[in-house]
């Protein structure tokens, strides 16, 4: 069983992430995890805090001499900017005067529009916002795909299954959705400002994203990623909660500002049966099918095709031509807060995408295969295959 969580918040000491299932044997270093995290800080679009604060890595458990143990993994990653925020997310209590005297420590009695922020304030029972959007924050990303990137090594090493992801659609300008990267292309993509593949409409991406700027506003978009090598019979059809399309949607939904998912063709499904399904015939490997319509699972189980998902993000909430919202110390109409903010985090939520397919498929397939170690479970994998060409099936 793979079980993973984070822990931290935004502008705490560190973000903390522990993975525990992974077998041992994963080549994995400090430097992987690192290069992977600054992937996620790629892009135009994204604020200030980019630039000025880095993400310093610790494989704290787990690992050793470059390899996984089999035991739990932990993960920090420390907060740059710490020293400036320590008295106001001090763990312990703090002298009311030194924080009051601080001025990040002014109430945020101005919820955003579009964050956790009033939600948060009414469920859990506090005055202002600070305290909820600490973890809301996507800064809690960086926690998963310095996991997500072991989960990658594992399913590259063990089943040569590899991620790749790509921006699709900034704004109202989106690729034909024609042109596929393979993992090799990944750092032409990540050399793109706006992480597209399709050359035909990246130039009209990135003005989309200046004009966006430009008019004080924020930008959304969707994200595709891709699995190449998935074997079929990942996931199951026997209970709801074990297809893998609903594991990969949870997972996907599960990133902040994630609001919709579409798995292959997905919302353009809805329309004729022919149209919609992939036809078989046969092959001296057997059934092979036309097309990939599916996006790669068929009843809740991989197919063996090209894996294939899309995330819908919705522009980022804190809106530098501030919103209306409500000052709940006094209940007067106010603007909400802003002081700084992403204008687009598109080309990054595809980074925090990958992350997510990788630690779902290594889930899927460590539940299919299993082993304690890669090479046992690359030895179940084959073994499978092998039994798949016995029968004609693969
Ligand atoms: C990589 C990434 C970066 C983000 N950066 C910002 C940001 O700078 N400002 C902002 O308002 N929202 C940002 N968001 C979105 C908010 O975290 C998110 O909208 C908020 O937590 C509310 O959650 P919800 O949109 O899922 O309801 C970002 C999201 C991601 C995935
Ligand atoms: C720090 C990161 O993203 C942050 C995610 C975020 C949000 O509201 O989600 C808001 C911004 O932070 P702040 O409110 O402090 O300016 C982003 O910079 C990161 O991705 O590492």
């Amino acid at each position: 069983m793979l079980r993973y969580l984070t822990a931290g918040e935004s502008h705490g000491r560190a973000l903390i992430a522990t993975i525990e299932g992974l077998p041992a044997h994963v080549a994995i270093s400090t430097d992987e995890i690192s290069d992977a995290l600054a992937r996620r800080r790629l892009g135009v679009g994204r604020g200030a805090r980019m630039k000025f604060e880095r993400d310093e890595v610790t494989l704290m458990t787990g690992v050793r001499h470059g390899e996984t143990l089999g035991s739990p993994i932990a993960v920090v990653i420390n907060n740059t900017e710490w020293d400036k925020w320590e008295t106001v997310m001090s763990p312990d209590a703090v002298d009311p005067e030194e924080l009051a005297a601080q001025a990040r420590s002014a109430a945020l009695t101005r919820p955003r529009p579009g964050h956790a922020d009033l939600a948060g304030m009414q469920k859990y029972d506090w005055d202002e916002a600070r305290p909820i959007l600490e973890r809301a924050s996507a800064r809690e990303t960086a926690a998963r795909v310095a996991i997500g990137q072991i989960a990658r090594n594992f399913l590259d090493q063990a089943f040569g299954i590899r991620v790749v992801s790509h921006v699709v659609q900034l704004g109202a300008v989106a690729s034909g959705g024609q042109v596929r990267p393979t993992p090799d292309d990944q750092a032409a993509i990540d050399a793109d400002p706006v992480r597209c593949f399709d050359e035909a409409v990246a130039d009209a991406m990135l003005a989309e994203v200046e004009a966006a700027k430009a008019d004080g506003d924020t930008l959304g978009g969707i994200v595709e990623v891709l699995a190449y090598g998935v074997p079929a019979g990942l996931g199951s059809h026997i209970q709801g909660d074990r297809r893998l399309d609903a594991r990969l949607a949870g997972a996907l939904m599960g990133i902040q500002a994630i609001k919709a998912v579409a798995v292959g063709d997905g919302f353009d499904m809805s329309t004729r049966g022919s149209l919609a399904h992939d036809e078989m015939v046969p092959s001296e490997h057997g059934p092979v099918r036309l097309s990939n319509r599916s996006g790669g699972t068929e009843g809740g189980m991989s197919t063996g095709e090209l894996l294939r998902v899309r995330a819908i993000m919705k522009p980022i909430s804190t809106v530098p031509r501030a919103l209306r919202t409500v000052d709940v110390a006094s209940n007067e109409p106010a603007q909400a807060h802003h002081q700084r903010s992403d204008v687009c985090a598109v080309p990054a939520a595809g980074v925090v995408a990958e992350a997510m397919v990788a630690l779902v498929l290594a889930e899927v397939a460590l539940e299919k295969f299993g082993g304690d170690s890669v090479e046992e479970a690359r030895r179940n994998y084959q073994a499978y295959l092998a039994r798949l060409a016995e029968r004609g099936l693969g």
